[in-house]
Order: structure tokens, then sequence, then C-alpha cells
């Protein structure tokens, strides 16, 4: 199958379940992907955008749009920016198992978009900056990983 065929985004449902903590970065992951899903020829009323609170609730909003059938992948978009505390471990570590499980689980395309730094700058370098963003090679892996798992079934 050519690369053009598997970015074709025009028949494609997505919805994108997006951290409001940190939004000053999440934010951006969010207007990268939405452009990126866009370009690729998503349509705008076929992406549904489901906001929450942190990282730590990314898996279960997610889990349960890819359960409704409705979605050919999901994309979650977060920002883990290490702290003072053990925190940042927890969540980082509970978002990503929670993240693969929703996938895995529902064989549904979930797509880890969620950055994990060190540092604020780290973040703003990979939401629109000079390493790229991250919400956006989300959403092309959305649309690959919609097409591929739709070929191998
Ligand atoms: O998305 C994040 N949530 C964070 N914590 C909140 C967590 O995701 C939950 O929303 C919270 O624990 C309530 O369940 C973060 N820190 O603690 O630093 C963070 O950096 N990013």
């Amino acid at each position: 199958m050519t690369h053009t065929n598997t970015m074709n985004g025009e028949n494609l449902k997505t919805a994108v379940v997006v951290a409001t903590f940190n939004d000053f970065i999440t934010s951006r992951l969010l207007s990268g992907a939405r452009s990126t899903l866009f370009k690729y020829g998503v349509k705008e009323e076929n992406v549904t955008v489901v906001e929450v609170p942190g990282a730590f609730e990314i898996p279960l909003a997610a889990k349960t749009l890819a359960e409704t059938g409705e979605y050919d992948s999901v994309i979650t978009l977060g920002c883990v920016i290490r702290g003072s505390t053990t925190h940042y471990d927890y969540v980082c570590s509970e978002a990503a198992k929670g993240i693969s499980h929703a996938g895995l689980s529902t064989g549904v395309p979930v797509i880890f978009g969620v950055i994990t730094t060190e540092t604020l700058e780290q973040a703003v370098d990979r939401a629109g900056g000079k390493v790229g963003n991250k919400g956006s090679e989300a959403a092309v892996a959305a649309i690959e990983m919609a097409h591929t798992i739709k070929r191998i079934r």
C-alpha cells in the first residue's frame, strides 16, 4: 500500500483526549494534532476532542472512547514535567501503561502523545518548538495506524 493511501484521512473518525494540566503546552499539542489531521483530509466534524484534568485521567477517557466503536483511532495528548515530587514518575508510568492498555484491550489504535520532560523548556521544544510538535506526530501515527489495523484485521 502506498504511503499516500495510508495517509488518507478522508473517511477516518478520530477522538483526541487532551489533559488540561500544563495547558499552555497541551493546547499547542492539540492545535498541532488538529492541523495535521485536517492536512491529511480528516473532516473537522470527524474529530472529537475530550478534555481531562491531567495525564493520569487520560487512559479512562481513551478507553471509554475506544469502546464506543465510533473511532478509527484515539489520540492522547498531555504534558508531564518533572517537579520536586515523585508524583512525576507515578503520573508518567500510569499514563503510559493505561494508554497502552486502552489500545490493546479494545483493538482500537490509541496513540501516545504525552510529553514527559525534565524541564519546561524541553516541553516547549516538543510542542511546536525546535524539536517539532508531538501532537502533530501523534496525528500522523493515528492516521497510519487506523489504516494499518483496517488492513490487517
Ligand atoms: O498531566 C499532568 N498531570 C500532573 N498531575 C496531575 C495528575 O495527572 C492527576 O490529574 C491528578 O493526580 C488527579 O488525579 C502533573 N504533575 O503532577 O506534575 C503533570 O506534570 N502533568
